[in-house]
This record gives structure tokens, C-alpha cells and sequence, in this order.
């Protein structure tokens, strides 16, 4: 917490959903907690089966949870939800905003001021980090489902997004509660996008040095994709921007026939 900073300044609660991360989620409280303006860490515990709740007390969160996994919008508003009732228990005159960031990011969440610079800076009502190539490596996908929520994303507001799935995402409250309710499960990056750039809102993406776990290629990893997947078309779907050309993609037709004219295989 800075002292000498007047109540009624909107200081920063960070939000982190959380589903079996025992091994990172003490070491990331932790470092979130010492971010400039951060003065609330929020660990939603999202149905885990191992010591998250646990370990993310010792580390000095307030802990809330899920009894059963309900996926990570789920968590987020949750998370929310539960800064609301602490920002009305202090009788504060501006609510928090809010800071969203993934349990895994262990030490590298200090860097988070960055992110919510321009949101206190009045700046911004929603900023989402781009981060840098990962120490873990390129990880196991084959980008199916960042090219689906990119073009989705563009197709529903013109808006090119550099890491549209980037879960790390500084809010006002008041932009929190217009997007909500929030899209399902892992499509809830997409849908907030979408749904704060079409209300009017200023959405900007900050570079952040953030290092996170990345998914692997073995099949946890493509389940985990698939997943990812079906959340994001879900989420384009009900806002009625699925993107025909990444869905065509998938298909085993030769890359040629697929929206490409006459063109041959060769793209030429
Ligand atoms: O059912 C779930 C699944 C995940 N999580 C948490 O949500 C966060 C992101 O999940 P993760 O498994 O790390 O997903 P990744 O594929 O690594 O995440 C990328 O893609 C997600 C959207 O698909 C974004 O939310 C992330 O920010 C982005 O880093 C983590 O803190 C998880 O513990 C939950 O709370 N409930
Ligand atoms: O690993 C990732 O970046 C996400 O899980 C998305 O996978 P993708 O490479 O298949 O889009």
C-alpha cells in the first residue's frame, strides 16, 4: 500500500483466477502485491484440486473459491464481485479497478505497473498486455485459436489485436460492468474486447515483460487447446462474428481452395 495517497484516489485490486496452481501462486501474490497502486490481491480459487487456496493465503491474498471448477470467467467474476463488497465495506468513494492477472506469472506480475498506468492515468479503460517471447519456448500450438480470435475481433470492430487471448488486462469498474456478464470459460479475452470496443471504450494494448507457464504439445496441452477453441468461437458466435476464413482453415481441403481465387497451390 503507498501511504499519503487520499481515499478517494481509485487504487488497484488484482484479480487472479486460479485452477491447480500450487506450485506459482504464492510467488505471484506476492510480487502483484508490490506493484505501485495495488493495495488488494483477490485469488479466486476455481475449483482446485491441489493447495492453491492454501498457499495463496500464506502468501497474503484474500481467497475466495469455487467448490467445483466453473472455468475462468467464472473466476473473474467472482474475483470482481468480491473487490465490489470490500470497495462498499470502506465506503469508498471510487471503486477499485481492476487488475487481472493469470495465476503463473510468479515473479514477473511486478512488472504489472506498466499495465495499469494508463488506466489510472485516466488514459484508458481497458489495457491488455503484450508479452514477449517466452523463456519456455513457442510452446505446442499452431496458432488455430489466436487466428480465430484475431480475425474474429477484427471482423466485429476493426481492431487488430496483437495478443487477443493475453488474460493479463487492467479495467475501471465501470468498464468491468458494462461488459458484463462476461463470455464463457476461456472466451471471456475476446468478448470483452469486442463488447468494450463496440460501447465506445478506449482499449489500448502496453508492452509488459511478463513470463508465464506455456502450454505444451502433448495431449493436455491440445485438450487445453481445443477447449480454448470452442470457448472463443462460442464467444464470436453469440456476438455474430464468427470468422469464416480460420474455420475453413481446419478443414483437410488443400490451402489453395481456400479462399484463395484461382490462385494455385503455390500461392502464387
Ligand atoms: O477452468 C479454469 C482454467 C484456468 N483458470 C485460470 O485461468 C488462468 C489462465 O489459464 P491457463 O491455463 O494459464 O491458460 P493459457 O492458455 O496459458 O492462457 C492464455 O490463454 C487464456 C485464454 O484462452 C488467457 O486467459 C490467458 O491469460 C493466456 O495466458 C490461470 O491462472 C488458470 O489457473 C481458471 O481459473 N479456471
Ligand atoms: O499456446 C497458445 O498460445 C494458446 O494455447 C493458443 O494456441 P494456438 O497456438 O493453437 O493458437
Amino acid at each position: 500500500m503507498s501511504p499519503g495517497m487520499p481515499t478517494h484516489v481509485p487504487r488497484v485490486a488484482v484479480v487472479i483466477p486460479a485452477r491447480d496452481e500450487a506450485a506459482r501462486v504464492a510467488s505471484t501474490v506476492r510480487a502483484a502485491a508490490k506493484v505501485p497502486g495495488v493495495d488488494l490481491v483477490v485469488v479466486v480459487d476455481d475449483g482446485s484440486g491441489d493447495a492453491t487456496a492454501q498457499r495463496a493465503q500464506e502468501a497474503g491474498a484474500v481467497v475466495v473459491g469455487h467448490r467445483r471448477s466453473r472455468g475462468k470467467a467464472a473466476a473473474m467474476t467472482t474475483g470482481a464481485k468480491t473487490v465490489a463488497a470490500i470497495d462498499s465495506r470502506e465506503d469508498r468513494t471510487a471503486p477499485r479497478h481492476l487488475l487481472f492477472l493469470d495465476a503463473d506469472l510468479e515473479e514477473s506480475a511486478a512488472e504489472a505497473e506498466r499495465l495499469l498506468r494508463p488506466v489510472l492515468d485516466g488514459a484508458a479503460d481497458m489495457t491488455i498486455a503484450t508479452m514477449p517471447a517466452q523463456s519456455g519456448g513457442a510452446g505446442g500450438g499452431h496458432g488455430f485459436v489466436v487466428r480465430l480470435a484475431r480475425s474474429g475481433i477484427s471482423q466485429a470492430t476493426g481492431w487488430e489485436a496483437t495478443q487477443p487471448l493475453c488474460g493479463q488486462r487492467c479495467l475501471t469498474r465501470s468498464a468491468f460492468d458494462l461488459a458484463s456478464p462476461l463470455a464463457f470459460g476461456f472466451g471471456v479475452e475476446v468478448g470483452l474486447t469486442i463488447d468494450l470496443l463496440r460501447k465506445g471504450f478506449r482499449v489500448v494494448e502496453v508492452p509488459v515483460a511478463f513470463q508465464h507457464r506455456v502450454t505444451g504439445s502433448d495431449w493436455r496441452g491440445q485438450i487445453h487447446r481445443g477447449k480454448q477453441w470452442l470457448h472463443v468461437a462460442g464467444a464470436l458466435l453469440r456476438r455474430g462474428s464468427l470468422p469464416v476464413r480460420p474455420l475453413l482453415s481446419l478443414l483437410p481441403i488443400p490451402a489453395a481452395r481456400v479462399g484463395r481465387g484461382n490462385r494455385n497451390r503455390a500461392g502464387r
